[in-house]
């Protein structure tokens, strides 16, 4: 059997939300948006076990207020964050059990991924090494100077914007922020410190729903998905 861990970072403070409540606990129609996303990722049947990542002192709460509340099952730990995500998925990276083959990272901020994913990209993180969801760019991107006119116009067709879940073999996931801890360097994304080592990432195409809630506007998206999901059964 391939033993499938989950680590899902919850430990941010949702700066660009600007609301007084973290976003991670935002109402999104009836349950917080931190209890979406543990659900999708606890009913599948690809995922044996998941590290919940809280902020420093919120480990209590996540337990009681969510975990227990909506009854999430396959929780094997609550571990502190640190002060930047990369830091928090490094913390859950530590508390999977040494027999993890394959570690899925999913950001909490993400309630609306589809099980229907889970497989592929769980299957392409085992087969190459390292994998990511992600969609096609569907704007024109402008690369701009310094000045803010524009420098260049990127090639479209190659350009995708990358979400979460990512999936990794364990070993190379763990040496990867491994090394980023020891040569001081950060990435946006767990699959950027895989790059850095020159190791290949493949691209799963995922879907638009699958949004991060990062700005207000993405709460009323959010609920529209909800809205429709339960309407069409
Ligand atoms: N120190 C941090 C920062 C982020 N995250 C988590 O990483 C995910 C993606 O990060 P982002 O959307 O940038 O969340 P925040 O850092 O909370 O947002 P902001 O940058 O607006 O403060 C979120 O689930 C967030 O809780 C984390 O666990 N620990
Ligand atoms: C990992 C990520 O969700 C990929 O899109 C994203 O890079 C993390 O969020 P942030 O807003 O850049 O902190």
């Amino acid at each position: 059997m391939v033993k499938v861990a989950a680590v899902i970072p919850a430990a941010g403070r949702g700066a660009r939300m600007g609301l007084p409540v973290k976003k991670q606990f935002l109402q999104l129609e009836g349950i917080p948006v931190i209890g979406h996303t543990l659900k999708v990722i606890a009913d599948s049947p690809v995922v044996h076990d998941i590290v919940l990542v809280a902020s420093p002192g919120e480990e209590a709460y996540c337990r009681n207020a969510i975990v227990e509340r909506f009854g999430i099952r396959k929780i094997a730990a609550i571990v502190p964050g640190g002060s930047e995500r990369q830091e928090s998925v490094y913390n859950g990276l530590l508390a999977l059990s040494a027999d993890t083959d394959i570690v899925l990272i999913h950001d909490g901020a993400r309630p609306l991924l589809r099980p229907e994913e889970l497989p592929a990209i769980v299957d392409a993180g085992a087969r190459y090494g390292a994998a990511t969801l992600a969609v096609p760019v569907k704007d024109t991107v402008k690369l701009s100077g310094e000045d803010e006119f524009v420098a260049g116009t990127l090639p479209r067709e190659r350009l995708w914007l990358t979400q979460t879940p990512q999936a990794f073999r364990y070993q190379l996931i763990i040496e990867a922020h491994q090394r980023a801890m020891q040569g001081k360097y950060t990435g946006t994304d767990d699959a950027g410190l895989v790059e850095i080592l020159g190791q290949p990432v493949k691209i799963v195409a995922g879907s638009y729903e699958n949004l991060k809630i990062t700005t207000p506007e993405d709460l009323l998206v959010a609920s529209a998905i909800i809205k429709a999901r339960r309407a069409s059964g």
